[in-house]
């Protein structure tokens, strides 16, 4: 694979390098006009990649991987940018494999071939299981690992001493190892043959620019550099100009500048107006009145919101689990697993870290750790958001919003992914108005396309609100300050002695998901046998109405549980939505020909 021959670049790449939307003999590449209907085989991938591809139920590539595939197979320089869900990772790792099948690195090469950098730790572990399964699936003998910044020294070296062919990692680790010696410079000059810059738009806000800057020294001319990103920025810009020879630029039309269509099409975007109090009694409605398809994916700005929603959630009988960057690598890990397994269905993601790194783009991955402003129990390393493939979200709900525009994509691209459908909901507190409005502006809702469109929440109204105000006043009460301190320090407490077991057996149970549950109860205080079920005399006839509307659309799609929601692909058209077509209150016409709500279905 090092001495691969690479296709001399021509006069013509330097050109077609200048024009941002052009690929190959000047083609634009338009998804929705395209056409393009070649099947994986067509696009000149080995049959055991195509086999492998279909165990995993996945039978036709996305537009990204239509264009980026022939040229990455060609050992092409590509910059692709795709929107979130695109599928842009397999989009470089199936040609990088085919590549690697016909053409093994050279026994004599002293240090791994291929490097594929990300961000996160995350997102480490998200590639490295992505390419040991497709390699796994085509039974070849390639050695894959990941080197992560937690791991020792001797960990390190001894992850490297087999020399694997394939390394997963963040740029900062690869750092430390040429640094430590675990990796030689002059091996990695030699060996090196294709470097993948997963997840660009955050490399550098992450802070990684000096340890990409050492890095490219290292890297050698004829080495094949693929640049992949789910939004055009100064920093992918400035990445391709610091690492890249003479790329392709792949741009799918939807993608880049901000008024371009940055929110998957098959994703319908919804809010609802309310006081930042009442967010608690429209998310108790949402989910206790199932208004809202599983599984959802609710985001909040701060580790304390998420506990306090959990300890709410628990007092009637929801189960749910946290996510945030406090908590041990192997715990996170292992609840991004179970979730996307489908062990449990509702998953409060804190999310602040993403709006600190947008706020504070400059601040350098060095300066954080100093930082005080960054707790050192915080992992710099942690992504909740950007590039992470939870699976089968439907919903995704904003229980705070996020503080920038980009925030917001990159929250509402959980959902959607791929050929899915999904929606998001946001609550939007007068205080949030500001963002929202920015949001709306930069998606482009003023333009003549629907899809664009954030409608009021069609499904809960007034009295659906009103019902379980009560009760919700009444169980917030007792969640104090003091009480979300505490389950915090004890979900902490617990995932510190689950990590440890975590790492242990799965070292030796790498598929085992139910050993350990995050869900589970962290309430000191019995929740009570009245508040589980939401008695009949408190729903209204439009609430059931609404809400066996969503059961059904549920089943018509395949839905019928936390698991599988790929069945269904593409058949939910708009027309046939309940969302779109379903309301509390009388419709009257409204711009764009969609429905504007008669008076305010929501407390405003
Ligand atoms: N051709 C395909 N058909 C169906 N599903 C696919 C296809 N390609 C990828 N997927 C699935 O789509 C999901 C999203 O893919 P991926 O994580 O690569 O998206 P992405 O473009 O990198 O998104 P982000 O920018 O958010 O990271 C994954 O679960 C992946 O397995």
């Amino acid at each position: 694979m090092a001495k691969r021959k690479r296709q001399p670049h021509s006069a013509n790449d330097a050109e077609i390098a200048e024009d941002k939307s052009v690929v190959a003999a000047g083609e634009v590449i338009e998804e929705e006009q395209d056409g393009d209907e070649r099947s994986f085989e067509e696009l000149g991938l080995e049959a055991r990649l195509v086999r492998a591809l279909s165990k995993k139920s996945i039978e036709k590539p996305t537009p990204i991987q239509i264009v980026a595939i022939p040229l990455i197979l060609e050992g092409k320089d590509v910059v692709a940018r795709a929107k979130t869900g695109s599928g842009k990772t397999l989009a470089y790792l199936l040609p990088v494999l085919h590549n690697l099948f016909a053409d093994s690195p050279s026994k004599s090469n002293l240090a791994p071939a291929v490097f594929i950098l990300v961000p996160t730790r995350e997102l480490c572990q998200q590639v490295y299981s992505e390419v040991t399964s497709l390699i796994e699936l085509c039974r070849v003998q390639l050695k894959v690992v990941q080197l992560r910044s937690t791991m020792s020294a001797s960990d390190l070296k001894t992850s490297l001493a087999g020399l694997p062919d394939i390394v997963v990692s963040t740029p900062a680790c690869v750092q430390t190892c040429l640094k430590n010696g675990t990796l030689q410079a002059k091996a990695l000059q030699e060996s090196l043959s294709v470097l993948v810059l997963d997840e660009a738009d955050l490399l550098l806000s992450y802070g990684y620019e000096d340890d990409i800057k050492s890095l490219t020294a290292y890297v050698p001319k004829r080495c094949q550099c693929l640049l992949m990103s789910a939004t055009s920025s100064a920093d992918v810009e400035k990445l391709k100009k610091l690492i890249l020879h003479n790329p392709y630029i792949l741009t799918l039309p939807e993608v880049g500048d901000v008024k371009d269509d940055i929110i998957p099409r098959n994703v319908q975007q919804f809010y609802i107006s309310c006081s930042a109090r009442d967010k608690l009694i429209h998310i108790l409605a949402l989910l206790k009145l199932e208004l809202i398809q599983k599984k959802v994916l609710i985001f909040v700005n701060s580790i304390d919101t998420s506990f306090r929603l959990k300890l709410f959630f628990e007092q009637f009988g929801i189960k749910s689990a946290v996510l945030n960057a406090e908590l041990p690598q192997n715990s996170r890990l292992h609840i991004l697993e179970e979730f996307n397994a489908g062990l449990f269905d509702y998953l409060i993601a804190a999310d602040y870290s993403q709006s600190a790194e947008e706020q504070n783009d400059k601040e350098t991955h060095a300066s954080k750790k100093k930082s005080k402003k960054h707790s050192k129990k915080l992992d710099a390393e942690f992504g909740v958001v950007r590039g992470i493939d939870f699976k089968n979200v439907y919903t995704v709900v904003n229980y705070d919003m996020p503080q920038t525009a980009p925030g917001y994509v990159h929250r509402i691209g959980r959902t959607g992914r791929a050929y899915n459908t999904g929606a998001s909901v946001s609550l939007v507190s007068p205080e949030e108005m500001e963002i929202f409005e920015e949001i709306k502006s930069i998606l482009g809702e003023n333009d003549a396309d629907d899809s664009k469109y954030i409608a009021p929440f069609p499904l809960l109204s007034k009295n659906a609100v009103e019902s379980l105000r009560y009760r919700t006043e009444d169980v917030s009460r007792s969640i104090t300050k003091l009480a979300v301190r505490e389950s915090r320090a004890q979900d902490l407490r617990n995932e510190i002695l689950n990590s440890e077991k975590l790492k242990a057996h799965f070292q030796d149970n790498p598929t085992d998901l139910d050993l350990l549950k995050h869900d589970k109860v962290l309430s000191k205080k019995e929740p009570a046998a009245h508040l589980r079920d939401v008695p009949e005399y408190l729903l209204d006839a439009t609430t059931k109405e609404a809400s066996k509307i969503v059961k059904l659309a549920r089943a018509a799609m395949g839905n019928t549980g936390s698991t599988n929601r790929r069945g269904f692909k593409g058949k939910f058209k708009k027309s046939r939505d309940p969302l779109k077509t379903f309301s509390t209150e009388a419709p009257m016409r409204g711009r764009k020909g969609g429905m504007k709500r008669k008076g305010k279905n929501q407390d405003e």
